[in-house]
């Protein structure tokens, strides 16, 4: 099976007034489609640069990452912001929701900002398929957390990406709202469609397929299918340095 995204040996360093920190220390990985990978591991590891390098929002020191085929190194600015676009999707821990506009148009405006005109169909599809219908024509500050992360989710749904990658979805969250979410999340991740999701909820990150065990920015341990009770154990072991 072709890869949906192909990193490898991706180095992330920055260099500071006491010298240079190295953030990512050489990760290779794959990701085919139809996978939810979860990327855990102590506060510091690299889970979020890794992410930041896998998506494009931000370039490694060294490496190659490629998306489709694509190395995304080869895109300028202009082609990577249409590639993105068009393939990847985004969800963060802040919704970064446009206060002014409501649930619907906030699912709308990607599109909108692209100059294409506005499938409705789609938009309300996608805010069912996230359980808001009702509240459509609602403002972000008339929405709960739960509500808001679930409108960010329908929004970067509505595009259908092949790729989504959520940086800590349900940190905001209290249970109820955050077990919807993985739920959608993990839904999402079937047939073409891949998500990749960092958390610090291990029990969340026993939903994917693959779990990704960061230490010190490299892969310390990679579970398949693992029940929580591994994912723990997993991290425990990476915390203490242990094998
Ligand atoms: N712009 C930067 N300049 C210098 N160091 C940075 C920068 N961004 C991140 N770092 C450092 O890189 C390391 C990894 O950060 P990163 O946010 O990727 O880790 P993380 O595993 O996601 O952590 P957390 O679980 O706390 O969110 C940290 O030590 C952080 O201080």
């Amino acid at each position: 099976m072709p890869h949906l995204l192909f990193a490898r040996d991706l180095v992330k360093t920055y260099n500071g007034s006491s010298g240079s920190t190295t953030v990512l220390a050489g990760i290779s990985l794959a990701i085919q489609p139809g996978e939810l990978v979860t990327i855990v591991g102590p506060s510091g590891s690299g889970k979020s640069t890794l992410l930041q390098c896998l998506s494009g929002l931000d370039s490694p020191t060294s490496g190659r990452v490629e998306i489709e085929g694509t190395d995304l190194a080869t895109l300028g600015a202009d082609a990577f912001a249409e590639f993105r676009r068009d393939r990847l999707g985004f969800v963060f821990q802040s919704y970064n929701l446009i206060p002014a506009l409501s649930a619907f148009d906030n699912i709308a405006l990607p599109t909108r900002l692209s100059g294409g005109s506005v499938d409705k169909a789609r938009v309300r599809s996608a805010l069912s398929a996230v359980g808001l219908t009702e509240v459509a024509r609602q403002r972000p500050s008339q929405l709960s957390g739960g509500q808001q992360q679930r409108v960010a989710i329908a929004r970067a749904l509505a595009a259908s990406p092949a790729l989504l990658f959520a940086d800590e979805p349900t940190g905001a969250l209290d249970t109820e709202s955050g077990s919807r979410v993985l739920t959608l999340l993990r839904t999402y991740a079937s047939g073409e469609r891949s998500v990749v999701m960092v958390t610090h909820d291990l029990e969340a990150a026993a939903l994917g397929d693959r779990v990704l065990v960061l230490r010190d920015g490299g892969i310390h341990t990679q579970l398949v299918r693992p029940t929580a009770v591994d994912v723990f154990a997993a991290v425990d072991n990476a915390r203490q340095g242990r094998r």
